[in-house]
């Protein structure tokens, strides 16, 4: 997805043309958040998706070179546009955001089996909903069928997802409006997230993290099914667009390089990557790489 923002005094009214004051274009989509993240990190990465054979399908293209992530099952079609989101904010921080989801949506079967051979390969596979959901959950069943961790972000949100999704997540991780969605009760406490957890826990997953912003996350596990709350450090907040991207990329990292470490540490590490993005602008300009962290974290 590429972001297109303007920044303007207030919403424009139906039928109104109004003047904004700053324009710019960024690289977004979870999938493709959650890759940077993990590559930068040093993860070798590979992102499997589809945008147009337009001007923004090519940028994409070069930014995940830029970043290390292998191309070679990311397909260009010339059926659709490149996802995007036009997105208008005002002088308050409210926004207005249309999404056309575009290529996206024709990532399918044939992409799935060209990818085949490389997920053989793979230690974990990270899938969200901003594919066909059909083609998210055909992923993550050839991810059980090589044995490759799965992680699963349920976002978009949808209240009746499909139960095989949590069977097929070894790490089901949301936000908290995503549990609110996925669940229908509130969540604003950390008590809240435990009880919420226990539950998604109970639909089949092999664990669930519930990201808490500034609270950092509550996991839990088949094994452990205690629900466990992983504060993080306090830091001054810049811009905490794309934070729970940087959290899930940095996550998978440590999953597949340090795969003895516990549910709990890989959340507290997560945390700490998650909680330098968040005083930075921006989505991908704001993730840091491997030499932005603390020693004690690698
Ligand atoms: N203000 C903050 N201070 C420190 N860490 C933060 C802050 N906000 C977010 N984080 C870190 O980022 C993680 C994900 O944040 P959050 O739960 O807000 O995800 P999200 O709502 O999916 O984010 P977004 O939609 O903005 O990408 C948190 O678990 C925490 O580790």
């Amino acid at each position: 997805m590429t972001d297109l923002v303007s920044q303007a005094p207030r919403l424009p009214r139906v039928g109104e043309t109004i003047h904004g004051h700053k324009f710019f274009i960024g690289f977004g989509g979870k999938g493709a958040n959650q890759c940077v993240q993990a590559a930068r990190m040093g993860a070798k990465t590979a992102m499997v998706c589809k945008v147009g054979k337009d001007v923004f399908g090519d940028n994409y293209i070069q930014n995940f070179k830029n970043n290390g992530i292998s191309t070679d099952y990311v397909e260009q079609t010339g059926d659709a546009a490149t996802g995007a989101a036009t997105i208008i904010v005002n002088d308050t921080g409210e926004n207005a955001i249309v999404i056309v989801a575009g290529a996206n949506m024709l990532l399918g079967d044939a992409e799935l089996l060209k990818m085949q051979g490389a997920l053989s390969h793979a230690k974990v596979l990270i899938c969200q909903l901003e594919i066909s959901p059909d083609t998210s959950l055909k992923a993550l069943r050839a991810a059980r069928e090589h044995h490759v961790k799965t992680i699963f972000n349920p976002a978009p949100a949808v209240p009746d997802l499909s139960p095989e999704f949590y069977k097929l997540s070894d790490i089901f991780c949301c936000n908290e409006s995503e549990a609110e969605i996925l669940l229908g009760e509130t969540v604003a406490t950390v008590e809240d997230a435990g009880k919420v957890s226990l539950k998604l826990l109970g639909r089949g997953c092999g664990s669930v993290i519930v990201t808490l912003g500034s609270q950092g996350c509550v996991v839990l596990s088949a094994q452990d099914s205690c629900p466990k709350h992983i504060p993080t450090t306090k830091v001054t907040s810049v811009d905490t667009t794309g934070a729970g991207d940087s959290f899930i990329g940095a996550l998978a990292f440590y999953l597949a390089y340090y795969p003895s470490l516990s549910l709990e540490e890989l959340a507290r590490r997560a945390n700490v990557v998650a909680g330098l993005s968040v005083q930075k602008e921006g989505t991908q300009t704001s993730y840091p790489y491997q030499r932005d962290l603390p020693e004690e974290l690698l």
